[in-house]
């Protein structure tokens, strides 16, 4: 892999070009912000420079500061890894540069990228850049001076929508705004770029120092008004995210105080975020996002990945027909098939159903959303299915059902077709007894809704080929999800790790806790809804059929709660049938329904677990970890054996799976940061007290006592996947 370096070269017209290069994004690491502070230093000195010019290699100016820097002060706990950039290079040697700079901008323009470009006299861009200040991700605010330069190119109200919103804009919307001086294509980009530099030397163009510009900033009062309304809005939707406000408050301060001081400011506070717990998270969210598809023995090895091009969904249901939906919007043909016209009419209707809620959102253009619509076929049987490259299967999880149809598909569908089942919990091995066909089978399992969330767990058996596996991690990112590729055990990699989520809310209302209190610490800590109110949503049934499943093979350590049946009983399926443990009307919010009281009462009394019959007391931060210790403790069941490849895979699962905050980095980052000996103490305590459902798992015991972090990989060789 090429080192990153910093070129310079000098032409005849006195131009120096200075060129990052760092591929693939030419982020900003410690050596090329060294050679970038050597280079201008050189330009600077020398006599046969007249002006400069500042690009990126290989069509894309910057992604900006190297995050992997960040991520070594969180693993280090040293923050002298930050090197001073804001006011050495940026105000130094960039702007305050005796000599014009000029940005050639390509490609995309991000983070420390773009606060480099705005350092500069003038950016001139090829079309269809992406220029945007995305730093708000991952728990840190702009920089590199980009929350003083930005509002002063653009003005206060776009400035602060695109840093809170993390939204890029391209360059034709950065040229109307005045971010973004000549727009030109990329062959004329470094011509344009030399002569606009020169130009401005000669003063025929004009020299502007972004920092020192007050034009677009408007009064004092109207930027002070329009902070405290972004400042307001902030408080509502991201409460749990420090940056936001952090953010606001140091563009204020440039206000009030002037550009310069409001560099500094902007240092001061992003040294504090930098090593916030938010930040910690969201960054180990960023780098495990992006190891989810290196798995070792398929990505490795050479392989190229095939085309799906025509694509099966066998059940056009809920799952079926969300998956359906999915791979249209991929641009991929699909047969769905159902078992008569009836089934399948209604599949088609949710699938247009989808599409079109899609375009109503503005998540679609009319264009795409025709587009999709017309890759789409009904079947009644399996004749078109000569020439498919991939078949999903999405009916009931009925094995005997699932066996007799992959059998069918093994006889017609093409020698290279991948066989993949959306079971959620049934042996894959198993599914596909009776074929010969066990090299191509696999599991694709998608998370409701199909269409919407971002996750798909890909599941490989012993004998599941790596071409098959590659193949399924392609159609996973042609789709836009994140493929996680996991082992074959009962609830695979998501579903395992939180089968005791729901029991141990069922638990802790059958211990006399309230359930609503219960949902509301369970937002508080960052799931969009609790776990009575995610029940209503998913339907009693769905949770009847796991909770067996999960009794089944997990016979030492489920809770068994009287209270759903009692619910089923009493007639109450959640949300569809509108009665839950909440009461739905449109356009409300969910309220508590009070006529649940009674029932949850029966169950208590069935349950008989109260201690002395009296209602538990426990303080809020009890309750949530009484509720997600026992997922940890069961994450560790599943690094234990393998079912993922790295801990920080099951992060990505349980944030895009399971909605756990992504600012909270994930379900065994998170655990990491409150501790595996806090975890393990409490979970042998509640064992004493409430029975084996919180019995401690090996893993975490020795990781515990041992003192090694829960997402350390084995020291010793490690286990194989878990693929029996
Ligand atoms: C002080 C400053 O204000 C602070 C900052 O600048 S913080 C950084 C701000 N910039 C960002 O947040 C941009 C982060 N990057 C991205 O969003 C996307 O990578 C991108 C849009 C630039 C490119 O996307 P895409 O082409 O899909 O490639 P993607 O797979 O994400 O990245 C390619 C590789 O570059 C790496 N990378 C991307 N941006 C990086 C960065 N800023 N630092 C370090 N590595 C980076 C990725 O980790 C990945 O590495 P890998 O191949 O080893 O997995």
């Amino acid at each position: 892999m090429a080192l990153p370096k910093v070129d310079f070269e000098v032409g005849a017209d006195g131009v120096a070009v200075i060129t990052m290069g760092n591929p693939p994004v030419n982020a900003l690491a410690i050596p090329i912000i060294m050679g970038l502070k050597d280079r201008f230093d050189e330009a600077a000195r020398r006599n046969d420079v007249k002006a400069i010019v500042l690009t990126g290699k290989g069509g894309r100016f910057s992604g900006g500061f190297d995050i992997s820097v960040m991520k070594k002060v969180h693993d280090t706990g040293d923050s002298s890894h930050l090197p001073d950039v804001s006011v050495e290079l940026v105000v130094n040697a960039i702007e305050d540069s005796k000599k014009p700079v000029v940005a050639a901008v390509e490609g995309l323009a991000l983070g420390g990228g773009l606060e480099l470009a705005m350092g500069c006299h003038a950016r001139i861009a090829a079309p269809r850049a992406q220029l945007g200040l995305p730093e708000l991700t991952l728990g840190i605010i702009p920089g590199f001076g980009g929350t003083q330069r930005l509002p002063r190119l653009i003005g206060l109200s776009k400035a602060v929508e695109m840093m809170l919103k993390s939204k890029p804009i391209t360059s034709e919307e950065g040229k109307k705004l005045g971010l973004i001086d000549s727009i030109v294509s990329s062959e004329e980009l470094l011509k344009v770029s030399r002569l606009w530099a020169l130009e401005i030397g000669e003063r025929r163009k004009p020299w502007v120092r972004s920092l020192h510009r007050t034009d677009k900033i408007g009064s004092l009062s109207e930027a002070r008004e329009l902070l405290g309304t972004a400042r307001q809005q902030v408080k509502k939707t991201a409460p749990h995210l420090p940056q936001q406000l952090a953010c606001v408050d140091v563009i204020e301060y440039g206000i009030v105080h002037g550009g310069y001081s409001g560099v500094l400011k902007e240092a001061e506070v992003f040294k504090q975020l930098v090593v916030s717990n938010t930040s910690k998270g969201l960054i180990n969210v960023f780098f495990a996002q992006r190891a989810i598809t290196k798995v070792p023995g398929v990505t490795d090895i050479g392989l190229k990945p095939r085309n799906v091009k025509k694509a099966a969904v066998v059940g056009g249901g809920l799952m079926g027909s969300g998956i359906a939906t999915a791979l249209l919007l991929g641009n991929i043909h699909v047969l769905l098939k159902e078992i008569n016209s009836e089934l399948l009419m209604k599949g088609i209707k949710t699938i247009e159903g989808n599409v079109n809620a899609l375009l109503r959102r503005g998540k679609l253009t009319k264009q795409k959303a025709d587009a999709a619509l017309s890759l789409l076929q009904g079947v009644l049987d399996y004749s078109e299915f000569k020439d498919v490259d991939l078949v999903i299967e999405a009916v009931i999880e009925n094995l005997s059902l699932k066996q007799t149809i992959f059998s069918d598909l093994e006889k017609i569908c093409p020698p290279h077709c991948i066989l993949a089942s959306n079971t959620s919990t049934i042996d894959l091995n198993l599914v596909g007894k009776m074929t010969s066909s066990q090299d191509r089978i696999a599991g694709a399992h998608f998370f409701s809704p199909a269409h919407v969330m971002p996750l798909l767990e890909i599941i490989r058996t012993d004998k599941t080929s790596p071409q098959v596996i590659l193949d399924l991690i392609t159609v996973g990112k042609v789709i836009k999800k994140a493929p996680v590729v996991v082992g074959n055990c009962t609830g695979f990699a998501v579903n395992k790790t939180f089968f005791p989520y729901s029991q141990a809310a069922q638990l802790l209302v059958n211990l006399g806790v309230d359930a609503y209190r219960i949902d509301t610490l369970i937002r508080n800590f960052g799931f969009p809804i609790g776990p009575f109110q995610l029940a209503d949503l998913a339907g009693y049934g769905v949770a009847v059929a796991t909770s067996k499943v999960f009794a089944d093979a997990f016979s030492d350590r489920v809770f068994k709660s009287p209270l759903l049946d009692l619910l089923i009983k009493s007639g109450r399926n959640g949300k569809n049938n509108g009665k839950g443990y909440y009461i739905y009307e449109k356009g409300s919010k969910p309220k508590p329904d009070p006529s649940i009281l009674p029932i949850i009462e029966e169950s208590r009394r069935v349950c008989n677990i109260m201690p002395n019959g009296k209602p538990i007391s426990v303080t809020d931060q009890e309750i949530v970890e009484m509720i997600l210790f026992p997922v940890v403790n069961e994450a560790c069941r599943v690094l234990e054996d393998g079912v993922v490849i790295r801990a920080s895979d099951l992060d990505i699962a349980s944030v895009l799976g399971m909605s756990f905050p992504n600012y909270r980095g994930g379900i065994v980052f998170w655990a990491d940061l409150v501790g595996a000996n806090h975890i393990y103490t409490s979970l042998k305590k509640w064992t004493q007290l409430y029975g084996n459902f919180y019995k401690p798992s090996k893993y975490l015991e020795e990781r515990a006592l041992k003192g090694i972090p829960l997402s350390a990989p084995a020291s010793s060789t490690p286990k194989p996947v878990a693929r029996l």
